[in-house]
């Protein structure tokens, strides 16, 4: 821990470390011919959170909330109007080099390739840049072709990868260095379910192989779903929830469908409160209960006194929890 300095002693356990974290821009709004109005946006306010090394953290939060204003500090591309921050023990804006060497970033809407020049020769160049000693980064190559299927597209040019093959070959670039830190920003963005099958598969193996701490962006829920244990949701540059996705649903007291298939149409369910109908159609029928309780009591009383043919238990929408989330705080 040679990175860590004496007044990082306290926060010791937490690879990346926020206290009070603030952001403003200074925004200039043209109102009139030759008259301009200075605003300031706070783009993160007064954030403090921690995450342990070897963690992987879903960082969402609607458009504009200051995710990525959030992931440009912690790369050291922008600096904190206030606060403290600590990556590794590193002032990541102070330090952006040597920050540079042990984390890696992937945006998923931007890429770090080469746009014209086969695939391998990003690689090359990284190798150069990073300067990675060449057993490590053979042995990284190796291993990021084989998991990532990149095998076939190495000679290929970046501008005619499928958006799935780009951001594979994004991944394995951003790790080829050995980065013990990854920051992704929406990394399954517009991929079809096989690519994002494979994107979700490779981040596993490498946050439970190699201990990769991982903080991910996201507007796809299942990706924090399939991946990650802890969830941080952000609004208007403040921490709302920090904590395991079940516990979102329960703040957000979201609830999930019971979808019944009734041998023949039948009038609505009289089910155990608080499970109720909501949607009848011909036999079918969806009744909602919290998100927080179990389904086996509700499909035995069902199945107890209806003619069941099939039944299914749909999840909740995330993305509605932390809406109603938001509108319950604002209205408090
Ligand atoms: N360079 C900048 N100058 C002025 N305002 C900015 C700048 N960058 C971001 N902002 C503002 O800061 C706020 C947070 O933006 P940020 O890009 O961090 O949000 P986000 O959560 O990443 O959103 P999205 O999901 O849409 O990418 C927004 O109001 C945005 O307009």
């Amino acid at each position: 821990m040679d990175d860590v300095r004496d007044d990082d002693v306290i926060h010791r356990d937490d690879f990346i470390r926020l206290d009070g974290v603030e952001k403003v821009f200074e925004v200039r709004r043209k109102t009139g011919f030759l008259r301009r109005e200075r605003r300031e946006v706070r783009a993160v306010d007064g954030l403090s959170f921690g995450v342990a090394r070897g963690e992987m953290v879903g960082y969402i939060g609607p458009n504009g909330a200051g995710k990525s204003t959030t992931i440009k500090m912690l790369t050291g591309i922008l600096t904190p109007s206030g606060g403290r921050l600590r990556v590794a023990g590193i002032d990541p804006s102070r330090e952006r080099t040597r920050l540079a060497r042990r984390i890696g970033v992937v945006f998923g809407q931007r890429t770090t390739l080469w746009w014209d020049l086969p695939l391998i020769d990003s690689y090359r160049l990284a190798h150069r840049m990073y300067r990675i000693p060449d057993a490590r980064y053979r042995a990284n190559l190796d291993r990021c072709v084989e998991l990532l299927e990149l095998g076939a597209l190495l000679d290929v040019p970046v501008r005619q990868l499928s958006l799935g093959q780009r951001m594979r070959g994004d991944i394995a670039a951003a790790l080829l260095h050995d980065p013990e830190v990854l920051y992704l920003d929406e990394p399954t963005i517009g991929l079809d379910v096989v690519s994002k099958a494979k994107v979700r598969g490779f981040l596993r193996e490498l946050n439970t192989e190699r201990g990769t701490t991982v903080l991910l962006t996201t507007h796809d829920l299942q990706d924090i779903e399939q991946l990650c244990s802890r969830v941080m949701v952000i609004d208007h540059g403040r921490l709302m929830y920090d904590g395991p996705l079940a516990g979102l649903h329960e703040v957000g007291e979201s609830e999930r469908t019971l979808v019944v298939d009734l041998e023949r149409e039948l009038p609505p369910i009289d089910a155990p409160a608080p499970a109720r109908v909501v949607r009848v159609e011909g036999p079918r029928q969806w009744l909602a209960f919290p998100a927080s309780a179990s389904a086996a009591g509700l499909v035995a009383a069902i199945a107890a006194a209806y003619p069941l043919v099939d039944l299914s238990v749909r999840e909740p929408d995330i993305e509605a929890v932390i809406a109603k989330m938001y509108a319950e705080r604002a209205g408090a």
